[in-house]
């Protein structure tokens, strides 16, 4: 402790480092990889495994809110492209020393999302009546794992994102990374809210709960998609084994 620490900010500054000091008690997140819960590499470390196995497309989903005036709570979102904000400012499953077993050092991103699967998922809630609930649109992943801010919604807003989460990014760029086709979908689990006089606020348990509501419709859908996609051997630009 700082001698020349006046004696009125003592006790809490040495309270706040024996804290920090025991990591028994506390979780110190390091700020370049550990928001909101596991370090990117260890829930990206999956998707390499999954190249490895001989896997040729990953299909990810999340709960997300929606900006967009035309998603409510319970529709499904196709991803059709991401904003990656942790990624934008570093927070990227790919830095450090490339593995060019895996892919380039500077992979593209464009088209991330596979186009054809995204129209086979379409056809396929048509064919199962739920083509209502559906329509594509962009995905941003923001570190959380607090909700947004009214301002924070309405950047977003203003920027072309139609749901927000705090996932799937990373996964899908280290997929995009090593060659695999990547689908997405995000269930809607509520409004995100952008005016200052809307009285609602989002809460985890309502996520959960429209979770629950459409978990058979989007294992339905996810299931005839796996039944019905084409093995896509040709696909891979990279070589990983
Ligand atoms: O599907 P994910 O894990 O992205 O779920 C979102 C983000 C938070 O984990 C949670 C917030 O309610 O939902
Ligand atoms: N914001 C961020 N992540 C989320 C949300 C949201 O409104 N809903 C579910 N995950």
């Amino acid at each position: 402790m700082s001698p020349g620490l006046p004696p009125q900010w003592r006790s809490s500054a040495e309270s706040g480092l024996s804290m920090l000091a025991d990591t028994s008690s506390v979780r110190i997140p390091s700020l370049i990889s550990d928001i909101p819960g596991f370090p990117q590499a260890q829930t990206t470390f999956p998707v390499r495994v999954f190249k490895l196995l001989g896997v040729e497309t990953l299909i990810v989903t999340n709960a997300a809110g929606s900006l967009a005036d035309g998603l409510q709570p319970g529709d499904i979102m196709i991803i059709k492209d991401h904003v990656n904000f942790p990624g934008m400012v570093g927070l990227n499953p790919l830095c450090g020393p490339n593995d060019d077993k895996f892919g380039p050092r500077f992979p593209a991103m464009s088209g991330c999302y596979d186009k054809g699967l995204r129209c086979l998922a379409m056809e396929i809630a048509k064919e199962h009546g739920v083509a209502s609930l559906m329509q594509e649109g962009v995905y941003a992943m923001v570190g959380g794992p607090n909700f947004e801010t009214i301002a924070e919604a309405r950047l977003l807003h203003r920027l072309g994102v139609d749901a927000v989460g705090m996932s799937t990014a990373p996964e899908v760029v280290v997929a995009t990374h090593c060659g695999l086709r990547v689908f997405g979908l995000s269930l809607i689990t509520n409004k995100v809210v952008k005016s200052y006089e809307d009285k609602d606020s989002v809460n985890h348990e309502g996520v959960l709960e429209v979770g629950r509501l459409r978990s058979q419709t989007v294992q339905q859908l996810v299931t005839e998609l796996v039944s019905r996609m084409e093995i896509n051997n040709n696909n891979n630009t990279n070589n990983a084994v």
